[in-house]
């Protein structure tokens, strides 16, 4: 239990603390540690927190952010407009998610029920979604997520998760994010997939500065990216995930002799600018 019970920014310390002293004291007894955050925490210092540790990455890997959604209520929280600059704790908690359980779907209507998993796809496009009673879903689906592992991301995105159109928030409340400057409250609507699904071969350096420059120029908007690509030189696919200023990269599956290289990426953030995304992937293409 981690003092106060509350997992946000300013208790990261004490997640170190505990996951040291339960690494020293239990060593060889855990395959897993589940940390329940509460409602109102923000999941990004949690993640960092296995990144940024140093002891802490030695010792303990990520493996996935599953979110419990309440079916019944989470629209409101969802459409909750913040004060500027106070995030939205439940849009935050969708956007970095692996895995996301829609829970209590028995107190919703199928047209609610549909309208919410429309609202969480264009927040987080990337996430394994399943619906549930009472939180009932197998273990697998909790466990075992690899969704920081690059040998799995391949799979993943390859996976039907990744629609080829891409996600922007349509919410209605006619202003995005790029506008926020003009107002003194949040649409956390801001928050949102883009995912480009393309065939072509890429130049691997360009790729590299591309990726390179979104990181070091949008950095702390960009929380999740994920990607497949096919680039020159190389007859293994290149795979790819970062958090925020985090980029890891490695050489996937070989491409089949007659296989379409078809390049996947996925990117969750805040103010996402689509078009220069596009733009900077298609700027890689030779
Ligand atoms: N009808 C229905 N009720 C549910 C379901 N899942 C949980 N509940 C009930 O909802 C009530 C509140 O449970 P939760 O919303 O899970 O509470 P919680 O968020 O875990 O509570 P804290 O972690 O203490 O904040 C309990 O009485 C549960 O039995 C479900 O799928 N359907």
């Amino acid at each position: 239990m981690v003092n106060n019970g509350c997992l946000c920014c300013t208790v990261r310390g004490d997640l170190v603390k505990m996951l040291l002293e339960l690494v020293r004291k239990k060593r060889d007894n855990f395959d897993h540690i589940v940390i329940e955050t509460t409602g109102l925490a923000k999941p990004a210092p949690v993640i960092e927190t296995f990144y940024s540790d140093e002891l802490v990455s030695e010792y303990v890997k990520l493996d996935g952010v599953v979110t419990l959604v309440d079916c019944k209520h989470a629209m409101q929280h969802l459409n909750e407009v913040k004060p500027r600059f106070v995030v939205n704790e439940a849009v935050e908690q969708v956007a970095y998610a692996d895995r996301i359980i829609m829970n209590k779907i028995d107190l919703v209507s199928e047209s609610e029920l549909n309208i919410l998993t429309k609202k969480i796809k264009n927040i987080n496009g990337m996430a394994q979604i399943k619906q549930a009673k009472f939180g009932s879903v197998d273990m697998d689906f909790v466990l075992g997520v690899g969704g920081y592992d690059l040998q799995r991301i391949e799979s993943e995105v390859d996976g039907e998760c990744l629609s080829p159109a891409s996600h922007s928030d349509d919410s209605g409340h006619g202003h995005k994010g790029h506008h926020h400057h003009h107002h003194d409250h949040v649409h956390d609507s801001a928050v949102s997939s883009v995912s480009i699904v393309a065939e072509g071969t890429l130049d691997r350096d360009e790729v590299e500065d591309w990726l390179e420059r979104l990181i070091e120029e949008k950095g702390e908007d960009l929380y999740r990216m994920k990607g497949v690509l096919s680039v020159d030189g190389s007859e293994q696919r290149y795979v790819f995930q970062g958090v925020h200023s985090m980029l890891d990269d490695c050489p996937g599956k070989t491409w089949e002799p007659n296989e379409k290289r078809i390049n996947k990426l996925v990117f969750i953030g805040r103010n996402l600018d689509e078009t220069s995304l596009r733009k900077g992937f298609k700027g890689c293409l030779i």
